[in-house]
């Protein structure tokens, strides 16, 4: 990551972050901007700006370093609500339709954003795109024995879909549920998100995959302006 990313993140993650109050429930998501929200977040409850805050996490990413930080955490199945969730996303497009999964956690990361009464986004400039998908691939989840039927399933609705590999392993990237990922090259872009979800989603073999749509209720960018990271409230169109 270049210094100025790193600081667009980190300016966008202290922004949301503000936005967490005492005593909220707060779903903390996943990937490199999230996870310094979740440092902030440690901070302010170590300092006692905050108190009474509960986590729910999505990720072993998050459970780990939110443990390390003394963040009380309660799962899905124990808590009654979240107030605020706060992640962030591989590619916002201007309708605030989303694609998530780089860090392959998106299936806990929509289980908690549907949740969360309040869904909001921390990005930096460079995950603003008009169309989803012409530079990111779309993650999918599959079952170990599905992933060749759902790859050519995928082909067939005309989508590149591709192994994930493990970097530092021989073999493919196994997600936190144990599962696999194929990322997912459409040529033209993805033009109808909700429509694509859902048909992605009916494959039998397949968990979830990376669009969020019609879930976010703020963007906040990070950007650099005049030498300095500022934060921008995404307008939605
Ligand atoms: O699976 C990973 C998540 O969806 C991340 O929130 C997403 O990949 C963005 O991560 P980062 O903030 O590191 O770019």
């Amino acid at each position: 990551m270049s210094d100025l990313q790193d600081r667009m993140k980190q300016a966008v993650a202290a922004a949301a972050t503000e936005q967490i109050k005492s005593g909220m429930v707060v779903g903390l998501g996943s990937g490199s901007t999230a996870a310094l929200m979740i440092q902030a977040l440690g901070a302010k409850l170590k300092s006692g700006e905050l108190s009474d805050v509960v986590g729910v996490t999505t990720s072993f990413q998050g459970e780990v370093l939110a443990a390390e930080l003394g963040i009380p955490l309660k799962s899905l199945n124990a808590i009654e609500r979240i107030d605020l969730a706060i992640d962030g996303a591989d590619e916002v497009d201007p309708a605030f339709q989303l694609i998530k999964g780089g860090g392959a956690c998106h299936v806990q990361e929509k289980l908690v954003a549907v949740r969360a009464e309040r869904f909001v986004v921390v990005v930096d400039s460079t995950k603003l795109v008009d169309t989803l998908n012409l530079s990111f691939l779309l993650p999918v989840e599959v079952l170990p024995g599905a992933w060749r039927q759902v790859q050519a399933q995928l082909a067939a609705m005309g989508g590149d879909a591709q192994l994930r590999m493990a970097v530092k392993k021989a073999g493919p990237v196994v997600t936190d549920q144990g599962n696999l990922v194929l990322d997912v090259k459409f040529a033209a872009g993805i033009s109808d998100p909700a429509e694509l979800e859902a048909a992605i989603n009916n494959l039998p073999g397949v968990l979830e995959n990376g669009l969020f749509v019609n879930i976010t209720d703020q963007v906040l960018v990070g950007e650099i302006v005049d030498g300095e990271p500022r934060v921008r409230d995404l307008v939605k169109r």
